[in-house]
């Protein structure tokens, strides 16, 4: 069993990664261009080590390359075997945390390698993936876990087992990025530096009256609203997503936004026949005639 929110009916195992992943599992939808990836240690609350981070990237890079999928859900599998407790993420594993970062452990090919905190490059990928990311919270969102979600462009929680906490300063860490500045950007100054300086916990529908989550369903329904809003996304037009997405970035990303957001401007252009008259004049060793393109207003 994957996990219990899992309708095995709509979904189909992505083989050729799946089956080496250990910490994560990734799964592509029967009939639409979604797909779910999900945390797979239940047992520690779907805590990441620097293995998970890996995976967690690669699958997220896969579902970026297929042209057919236009959202992707971001969750955790469950319950914990040990207590029946439900988790999407509790942020970084606190027993291989070492003087510099995450460690790998038991990984001979890794084993030089030094601490890791990649999974901030987690963190880009998901802000800067052409799609949209639906953070699918069955239960814990805590620390680094807390901050996924907070990166993601839409949560949505389980009314009974959701539960938002950030420990960063609990145990000496701190995301100073999007888990905190972002969040500030989502719940205003005040409550993002309640968030953090008094570390309480939010229920789902505290953290929706927040702002920080779109919507709060039934547990049990969790999975089936995920993939409905899935199937809302992807009958939406792509290229008006893509630059939605890179619109609403790019005011809190300064020129990396900015970039973005030009880079599919360009791809933009470069579809129109003025480029391709550009284009072809230089293969052709000819000058350009623009002549037939007018200076739009
Ligand atoms: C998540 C909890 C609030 C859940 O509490 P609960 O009472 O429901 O469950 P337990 O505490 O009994 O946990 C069950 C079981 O899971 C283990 N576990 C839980 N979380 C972790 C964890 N993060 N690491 C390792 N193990 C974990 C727990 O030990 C139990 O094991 P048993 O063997 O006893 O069954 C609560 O568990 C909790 O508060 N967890 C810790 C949350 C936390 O502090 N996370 C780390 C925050 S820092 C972080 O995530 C982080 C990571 C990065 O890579 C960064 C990079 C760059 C900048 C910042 C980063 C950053 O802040």
């Amino acid at each position: 069993m994957v996990s219990e929110l899992f309708d095995a009916e709509q979904w189909e195992s992505v083989a050729d990664l799946n089956d080496e992943f250990e910490d994560i599992t990734y799964h592509r939808a029967v009939d639409s261009g979604t797909v779910r990836i999900a945390f797979d240690r239940p047992d520690v609350r779907n805590a990441f080590r620097p293995g998970t981070v890996d995976e967690l990237y690669d699958a997220l890079d896969h579902a970026k390359r297929q042209t057919d999928v236009g959202c992707i859900l971001l969750t955790g599998n469950g319950p914990s075997s040990k207590d029946d407790g439900w988790a999407f993420c509790s942020g970084g594993d606190q027993t291989i945390r070492g003087d510099d970062g995450y460690q790998y452990e038991g990984d001979e090919e890794r084993s030089s390698e030094q601490g890791r905190l990649h999974i901030l490059e987690v963190q880009r990928l998901i802000r800067h993936i052409p799609k949209v990311v639906v953070c699918v919270v069955p239960g814990w969102a805590v620390g680094g876990g807390h901050s996924l979600h907070v990166v993601c462009d839409l949560t949505l929680a389980s009314e009974e087992h959701a539960k938002f906490l950030q420990t960063d300063p609990d145990v000496a860490s701190y995301d100073a990025g999007f888990g905190s500045a972002y969040l500030a950007k989502q719940i205003g100054q005040k409550k993002a530096r309640e968030v953090f300086f008094l570390g309480k916990t939010y229920s789902a529908e505290e953290a929706a009256e927040m702002g920080m989550v779109n919507d709060v369903v039934p547990h049990e329904e969790l999975e089936e609203t995920a993939l409905e809003w899935g199937d809302r996304i992807n009958a939406k037009s792509p290229t008006a997503m893509r630059m939605l997405k890179y619109a609403f970035n790019m005011t809190d990303d300064g020129m990396v936004g900015q970039q973005v957001f030009a880079g599919e401007a360009t791809r933009l252009g470069y579809m129109t026949d003025e480029a391709e008259e550009g284009r072809d004049a230089f293969v052709e060793g000819r000058d350009p005639d623009f002549d037939d393109y007018p200076w739009h207003y």
